[in-house]
């Protein structure tokens, strides 16, 4: 960066030469006088002919070396500058990127997803340009109308002033419209992602805008931001439009005055004709660096805004974090048992308790599974145990040990966890399926979707595995997309699974076949399971029943029944429905 300036100030030291060498030529031939030495004949006879024709060629060369040199500083200054700036901006995108990724749930909970998306991209840019246009045209300025305004004053400071007159206006005038025109670029930059969202919203949701018939609907709510942006882009465009016309009158003036005020000069003979075409040359030279101030002083204002939220960014704590002295535990030595004592937890900015008071005991291997009405509290318990959230109160142990002296990547890798929301990639079913592991192979990948029940639907797709799920291929049943969950999560061969109402989408025969699997195949796996179906959970070996944040009953299947509770009178509505569907 610190050569790029050197280039730039090098660069506008080469480009005041070039008025300079235009008023010497003009000076030098009118000396000479015109009709003295006839008919010049060809270019060619020009440069060998006459001692003008000498000084004209002589002054040229001089020309085009001096625009050649300050074409190469230029382009320099734009590869050390620019590509500086460009290298900053890719490394605070990867900071940014690295930070987002190791932030807690909660921050994503209280900052919009569209958020967090322009922190890593507008905001990044927007500190680049500081780093490159506005540092590049600051320098510029300075360096430029340092030397310009050298040169005039030695040439004469009383047409200089007389020259200036119109460039505060300018700059002024600049600085206002390139206020408005960044306003504008934001309002109108959020209307487009207003209209993209819209857009978005209504073609993911279009199964059901077609059932509801509501394409109308649809179409006015999007003509309505569509014509928002139209009009706030006319606006923009209007105001855009009138900048470059009112900048050619500021320059106009400003020539006027020299060519008046330096004419009289002339007559009084306190100057050269070449003086005034000098001026004219300077005058044009500033005129884009002192434009540039306003846009400059404009852009560094929102490069400090952005600087300000990505900062934020930057400085977020990360309270929940890989533990870097933990004891390494291998795989064999674990045995996935757990444990929650007195454990409480809230969500930020929540004044209910959304887990209450908690303790149990799972052993390592065994089966356990979380019932309990819709919002009681049951993911919000189970997203404890990989760390999702931290509790406010009580402990949460895992072979033990407390989650939080665990190293965070050992004890999320032990962990499958399939949540309630069923999330697959824009890839091949294979990648969705390998996800959460480094390497995989195609009969790991094969076991992992036999076990989860979902392989021969994969081996029935044409492409088998490599079948693209998603909006660049096919959309699977919602079932299918929960059992490829599963695979993904039976893939890292986990020692505690925990399955977040992963099942509600699959047929009962199926569910039984998955779960027959994991009893079998994978009892040393301690699986934890979240279910509004007694026929997934009534083979566990502890049923935990769950409200408003707190196990209100606990026991196997028939112990619960004989306890009469809440477990029971569920169990029997759910027979009954059973009964009357059959009828
Ligand atoms: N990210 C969150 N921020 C604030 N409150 C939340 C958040 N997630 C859940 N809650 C609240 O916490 C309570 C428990 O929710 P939770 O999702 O744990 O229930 P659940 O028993 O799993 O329900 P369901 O069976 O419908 O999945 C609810 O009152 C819910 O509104």
């Amino acid at each position: 960066m610190f050569l790029g300036a050197l280039f730039l100030t090098a660069a506008n030291f080469f480009l005041i030469w070039i008025p300079v060498l235009i008023r010497r030529t003009m000076d030098e031939v009118e000396q000479l006088g015109t009709g003295q030495y006839g008919d010049f004949g060809s270019l060619f006879d020009i440069l060998f002919s006459s001692e003008a024709g000498f000084i004209l060629a002589y002054n040229s060369l001089l020309l085009i070396g001096t625009v050649l040199l300050y074409g190469i500083l230029l382009f320099a200054t734009r590869q050390t500058l620019i590509v500086s700036s460009r290298k900053i901006e890719f490394d605070i995108r990867n900071r940014v990127i690295d930070k987002l990724m190791m932030l807690p749930q909660r921050y994503f909970d209280s900052n919009k997803s569209g958020e967090v998306y322009v922190r890593a991209t507008e905001d990044v840019s927007r500190v680049r340009e500081y780093f490159g246009p506005v540092l590049m045209y600051t320098i510029n300025t300075f360096t430029r109308a340092g030397f310009i305004l050298t040169m005039m004053i030695i040439v004469n400071p009383e047409l200089t002033l007389w020259a200036l007159i119109p460039l505060p206006f300018l700059s002024v005038f600049a600085y206002w419209i390139s206020g408005f025109i960044n306003k504008y670029q934001l309002i109108i930059q959020e209307q487009y992602s207003t209209l993209a969202e819209k857009a978005q919203e209504s073609f993911s949701s279009i199964r059901l805008i077609k059932a509801f018939n509501r394409q109308d609907y649809e179409q006015r709510k999007f003509e309505e931001q569509s014509d928002s942006y139209r009009q706030k882009k006319l606006r923009l465009d209007l105001v855009e439009s009138l900048f470059h016309p009112t900048l050619n009158l500021l320059i106009g003036v400003s020539v006027v005055i020299v060519i008046w005020k330096g004419g009289v000069m002339v007559i009084d003979d306190l100057i050269t004709v070449g003086n005034i075409a000098e001026f004219v040359i300077y005058v044009a030279y500033l005129t884009w660096p002192v434009a540039s101030l306003g846009y400059t002083v404009n852009t560094f204002q929102k490069s400090l805004a952005s600087w300000e939220r990505i900062d934020n960014v930057l400085t977020e704590p990360v309270d929940i974090r890989d533990k870097d002295d933990a004891a390494e535990v291998s795989d064999d030595q674990m045995k996935g048992s757990v444990t929650f004592k007195n454990v409480s937890f809230k969500y930020p900015g929540s004044d209910e308790y959304a887990v209450k008071n908690v303790s149990f005991d799972i052993d390592g291997g065994s089966n356990v599974a979380f019932v309990g009405r819709t919002g009681a509290g049951k993911t919000s318990l189970v997203n404890l145990i990989p760390r999702l959230y931290d509790p406010a109160e009580g402990e949460i142990l895992v072979d033990g040990v407390n989650v939080r002296e665990w190293k965070l990547s050992e004890l999320r890798r032990r962990i499958g966890h399939v949540p309630q929301e069923t999330f697959l990639f824009s890839t091949t079913i294979r990648e969705n399926i390998a996800f959460g592991v480094d390497e995989a192979t195609d009969e790991e990948i094969e076991n992992a979707a036999a076990s989860a029940q979902v392989l021969e639907n994969i081996l029935d797709f044409e492409k088998k595995f490599e079948t693209m799920v998603g909006e660049r291929g096919i959309t699977l049943s919602g079932g299918q997309k929960q059992r490829t969950a599963i695979a993904r999560a039976l893939l890292k061969n986990p020692r505690i699974i925990i399955l977040d109402d992963s099942l509600s989408a699959v047929d009962t025969k199926t569910e039984d076949a998955i779960l027959t699997h994991l009893n079998d195949q994978l009892s040393d796996t301690t699986t934890i399971m979240i279910s509004h179906r007694i026929s997934a959970v009534k083979n566990a070996d502890t049923i935990f029943y769950i409200e408003n944040g707190s196990i209100i009953e606990k026991g196997s299947h028939d112990t619960l029944l004989d306890k009469k509770g809440h477990y029971a009178r569920m169990y029997q509505k759910q027979l009954l429905e059973q009964e009357l569907a059959q009828i």
